[in-house]
This record gives structure tokens, sequence and C-alpha cells, in this order.
């Protein structure tokens, strides 16, 4: 299907990412809203992303999941490429994180089960999104979240390249402390990244935040403490996922599984139980 910009009415700017702007859009014969992203050719090749914009068209637009934002296609003209993207009503999660500080347990349990259950499709696929972190994640209208900006996922096993990471706090021991490069695999760096964003939703901030020399040596020894309002079974669970060993990491279908999001997620099972 053949898409340019003439199909679109643009609606308001959303925001500015770190390659181009987002807006609000209407493709007019449909009436079909959706999120239009704009990227620049010369500030792509600038930042050396082209790779990393070819893999995150060739990836997203593959997926469909109610968890991961929908890549409905692109196109470019002469000095830009425009990416239709699935519109997620309510924004950016690290804003709503940030504006609530933390989230509570039964918000936090929705969101860890819908992220396990949408890097499952991921790693059937053998892709990893190596790139979990709140700022990469959207929320639908009806406050599911979206998993986005697959920018930095590749088709495992992979060459890794952390020369343009963002954030350390997000790496796990792996990537972190070369004594254990050779046990990169690759799936479950997605299983340690969904426990560092499990404690930031539930602490308000990442268990190895500091110093960046500091943070890479608080993860490789796992080195974290998790303040006593956090419920036993979510404690177990975090530290159930931030495990050094890649292999002794809990599974995702384990971690749908795991008491504390039955607890929160399953109503009816709750219903049974009541
Ligand atoms: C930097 O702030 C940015 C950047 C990009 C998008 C938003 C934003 N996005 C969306 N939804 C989206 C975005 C995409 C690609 N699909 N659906 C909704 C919002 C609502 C309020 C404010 C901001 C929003 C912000």
């Amino acid at each position: 299907k053949q898409f340019h910009l003439g199909m679109f009415e643009i609606g308001r700017a959303l925001g500015k990412g770190k390659f181009g702007r987002v807006y609000l859009a209407r493709e007019r014969q449909s009436g079909f809203i959706c999120a239009l992203k704009v990227l620049f050719k010369n500030e792509i090749q600038q930042g050396r992303i082209e790779k990393q914009v070819t893999r995150e068209i060739e990836i997203q637009t593959h997926l469909r999941h109610p968890n991961i934002l929908q890549l409905y296609g692109h196109f470019h003209d002469s000095k830009r490429i425009f990416l239709i993207l699935e519109f997620a009503g309510k924004g950016e999660l690290y804003k709503h994180l940030r504006k609530e500080n933390r989230f509570p347990e039964r918000k936090a349990a929705q969101y860890v089960t819908q992220m396990a259950s949408a890097l499952r499709h991921l790693h059937r696929k053998h892709i990893i999104h190596r790139d979990i972190k709140p700022e990469n994640i959207l929320v639908g209208i009806y406050g599911e979240i979206k998993m986005s900006d697959f920018g930095w996922s590749v088709h495992a096993p992979s060459g890794r390249r952390l020369t343009q990471c963002g954030t350390l706090d997000y790496l796990p021991p792996e990537m972190v402390d070369p004594r254990r490069y050779d046990k990169c695999y690759d799936e479950k760096v997605d299983l340690w990244a969904l426990g560092v964003l499990m404690y930031e939703f539930l602490v308000g901030e990442a268990p190895f935040e500091d110093t960046p020399v500091m943070t890479q040596r608080r993860i490789a020894k796992a080195d974290m403490t998790i303040p006593s309002f956090v419920s036993p079974e979510a404690r177990d669970l975090i530290s159930k996922l931030l495990v050094l060993d890649p292999d002794k990491r809990i599974p995702l279908v384990d971690v749908q599984q795991h008491p504390w999001v039955i607890k929160h997620c399953c109503k009816d099972e709750k219903e049974k139980s009541e």
C-alpha cells in the first residue's frame, strides 16, 4: 500500500523525540487517527542511525500485539522519512511515572504482565528489545501500555554496540562486566530490564541509579536495596528478575504466573478465592 503526505491531515505536534517530531494525524479518506513520526534524513545520516531506523521499520512492521505500538507503514520525500504509527492516547509512560512518583502495586503488576506478554511475542520471533525503559513506553486510551521505539531491537543473537546506548540504568551485568561478555545471552537481557522497570514502577527510581561508574559497579554485583514499603511478593519477583546469571532469571511465562501478578491482575481468581 503506497502512502504519501497528502493522504494525511496533520494535527498538533505531540512532542519531540531525539531524532524527530511526532504529530497527531488523520488519514483523509478513512478518518483514521494515527501518529506521524517525522525523521530528517540529514539528522539520521549525521547521527549514523540509518541502520537503526531501517531496523525499527523492518521489525515493527511485522509485529502485531496489543502491547506493542503498531507501525502501519512508512514513506519518504527528499528530506524526510515518515513513520505512520499507532496513536496511543495517553502519551508517555514516564511522564505518568514522574507525576505520580511511583505506581500503586496493582497498576505496576498490570504493566509488568503486559510487558511480559509483549516480550514473549518478541522473543518468540527471536527479537530482543534491548532498550526497555519508561521513556520507550506509551499508554493507550484504555491505560494499556504500548512498547515503542524499536530502534535498538535486534534479531538475536546480535553483535552488541553499547556506544550509543542512552542511560546505563537498564543494562544487565553481562553487558557491563567484561568477564560476563561470553554469557551475553540475548533474550535474557530483556528479563533483567523488566526487573529494573518493575523496580522503577514501584520505587520511583531505578535500582542502581548512581554516578555512571558506580551504576556499572552496582549492576555488576546486583547491588540494590528494596525499600520496606514494597510488598514481599513484589520483592520476591524483583529478586527473581535481577539475577546476575542470565540462565537463572525467571522465565516470562513464570512472571505471568507469579503470585504478585496473579493477586493483582486476575480479578476472577480473587473473586473465586473470596
Ligand atoms: C516528547 O514528548 C512526546 C514525544 C512524542 C509523542 C508524545 C505523545 N505521544 C502520544 N501518543 C503517541 C505517540 C506515538 C508515536 N504514538 N502515539 C500522546 C501524547 C499525549 C500527550 C502528550 C504527548 C504525547 C510526546
